[in-house]
């Protein structure tokens, strides 16, 4: 368990005793235990180190953990219980791995709750979303316990009797590097898929979000999964690197920046290594003016402002059609200056904190940009002081409704990261269909019309791997995630994702005699 001081022991009790620890885990109070790596089935001290980090309390502004990099000891030692558990469980029946699956994510289900506290204590999201994030990981493993239990091959018919036969088989030890926006999810998004398919993984998190993490790993251990099968080891990009350019290592799936990304492939294409990566966006949501107005504004705030704006696909480019531009431009600001700001653990709280200071400073810097650039500032873009005053050291500002705003500005062209959208408007449909596509990022786009034949003739044009038709941000884990362009490639979620955790070996079978030319 990875909980505060004092909450150990109550961690001890069976569950159904454990409400209280709940009350504990409160904004200000709360401190995460020691070790944070995770190998062999048990929370470990790194045997070596590559560096300390701090983590924070986004909310206060508190440090809640410090702790040790990992260096290639530890590294060697997580990839080598991954191996030998990798033995193991590869040779388990899909559907053995399916009922440890489901049984992790009826333990997620359970303590949704604690998970979500843990998650909005470390990143700073409002409980409400973090409820959600964690709605969307527990679903993903059943997902992926569905598919485990109906993995199979192919029978393919050749001329005499003879056949030939496929197998879909693991990769081996995986590895996955996390972002720190949905630090749990993307566990999950990750581990689910690879473990289903008989693979092993070492996760590394975000050295800002190192925490809850911790707990899906105990709780994979508690559904029955072999020790080693999911190991953790913290650390930033040096023990990334030891990852990455592990020998025994078979896979990266990487979430997180595309100049990151762009070093992950280098590293891995020394290994012929296959990569997924999850990287950056700046997407386009695109308004027609025969829309209905009131969803919308609603999905232009879904858009823009879950998790501070931390959001990889949110759509931050909002196109507006000139006629109904006043009207919208009017709502989305009435709408976004009543969002509830401060304390993330109350649940009529709708915007946390940003992840730390020197991203605030980032995303406030981008607003002064926009505005010197010749953008206007309807609403917010400054620091938020809550009157709580234990927030007072928090990293939050007010979220930001930005006009006047043309393609080539900066605030349209770069990711943000944070609670800024731009509006734009436009005429024509082929017009926006080029100014949309116009960006070397291509992960997520969005169409708001009521016209069908235009909303599906749009959708088929938009450069973008996920796209929506009158919503945004939704993730059904049904659905394949992932970007066109420098947004990266590979999928999460979706039957598709099984492609990119296993390799495909192809059986010849001959029942004559041989045939050869010598
Ligand atoms: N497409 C998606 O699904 C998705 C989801 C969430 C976030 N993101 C993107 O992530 C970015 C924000 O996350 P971030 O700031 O954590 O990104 P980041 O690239 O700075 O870091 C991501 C992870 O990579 C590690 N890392 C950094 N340098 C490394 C190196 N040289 N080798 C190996 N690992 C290294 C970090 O420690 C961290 O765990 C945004 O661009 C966002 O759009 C994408
Ligand atoms: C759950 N969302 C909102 C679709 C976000 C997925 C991960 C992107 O940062």
């Amino acid at each position: 368990m990875l909980l505060g001081a004092g909450l150990a022991a109550l961690a001890r009790l069976p569950r159904s005793l454990r409400p209280a620890s709940l009350a504990a885990m409160s904004t200000g109070t709360f401190v995460v235990s020691q070790p944070l790596n995770y190998r062999g089935g048990a929370r470990v001290d790194p045997a070596d180190s590559s560096g300390t980090e701090k983590a924070f309390e986004p909310a206060t502004g508190r440090v809640i953990a410090t702790f040790t990099c990992s260096g290639e000891k530890e590294v060697n030692l997580a990839v080598q219980d991954a191996k030998a558990a990798f033995k193991i469980w590869s040779q388990k029946s899909g559907m053995e791995r399916c009922r440890i699956l489901l049984e992790a994510a009826r333990i997620i289900r359970e303590r949704k709750d604690e998970i979500a506290t843990m998650e909005t204590i470390n990143n700073g999201k409002s409980i409400f979303e973090a409820r959600w994030d964690i709605d969307t990981s527990w679903q993903c493993l059943e997902y992926f316990a569905g598919l485990a239990g109906s993995m199979a091959g192919e029978y393919i018919q050749l001329p005499g009797g003879s056949f030939g036969y496929t197998r879909r088989e693991p990769l081996g030890v995986c590895v996955g590097i996390g972002a720190w926006n949905y630090p749990f999810q993307i566990a999950c998004w990750k581990s689910a898929p690879a473990l289903a398919c008989g693979n092993a993984m070492v996760f590394k998190p975000s050295p800002f979000t190192p925490a809850s993490v911790l707990l899906l790993a105990e709780i994979y251990t508690e559904a029955g999964m072999p020790p080693g099968l999911f190991n953790v080891v913290q650390g930033g990009a040096a023990t990334g690197q030891l990852l990455c350019q592990h020998p025994d290592v078979a896979k990266v799936s990487f979430t997180g920046s595309v100049p990151t990304g762009m070093k992950i492939m280098e590293m891995a294409a020394k290994g012929i290594k296959p990569v997924t990566l999850e990287l950056g966006g700046k997407s386009p949501l695109i308004i027609f003016s025969d829309c209905d107005l009131e969803n919308v504004v609603k999905g232009a705030m879904m858009a823009n402002f879950l998790t501070q704006g931390e959001v990889c696909c949110n759509g931050t480019r909002v196109f507006v059609q000139r006629e109904i531009l006043d009207e919208f431009t009017r709502e989305v600001v009435k709408r976004t200056q009543k969002i509830k700001i401060g304390d993330p653990l109350l649940e009529d709280t709708r915007m946390g904190p940003l992840i730390n200071r020197p991203h605030l400073e980032r995303v406030l810097g981008f607003v002064k940009l926009a505005k010197e650039q010749g953008a206007k500032v309807l609403c917010g873009g400054d620091i938020h002081v809550p009157e709580d005053p234990k927030l007072k050291d928090g990293y939050y500002m007010r979220p930001c409704v930005l006009t006047n705003c043309r393609d080539d500005m900066t605030c349209v062209k770069e990711e943000i990261f944070g609670p800024v959208m731009s509006i734009l408007p436009f005429d024509t449909e082929a017009e926006v269909l080029e100014r949309a596509n116009d960006t070397s990022f291509g992960l997520a786009a969005g169409v708001f019309t009521r016209d069908i034949q235009r909303a599906h003739r749009v959708v088929a044009k938009l450069q973008a791997g996920m796209c929506f038709i009158n919503n945004y941000n939704v993730s059904p884990v049904e659905l394949p995630f992932g970007g066109y362009k420098k947004s990266g490639f590979g999928r999460e979620n979706g039957r598709v994702a099984i492609e990119y955790y296993s390799q495909l070996k192809t059986v010849c079978v001959e029942m004559g005699e041989v045939e050869s030319v010598f």
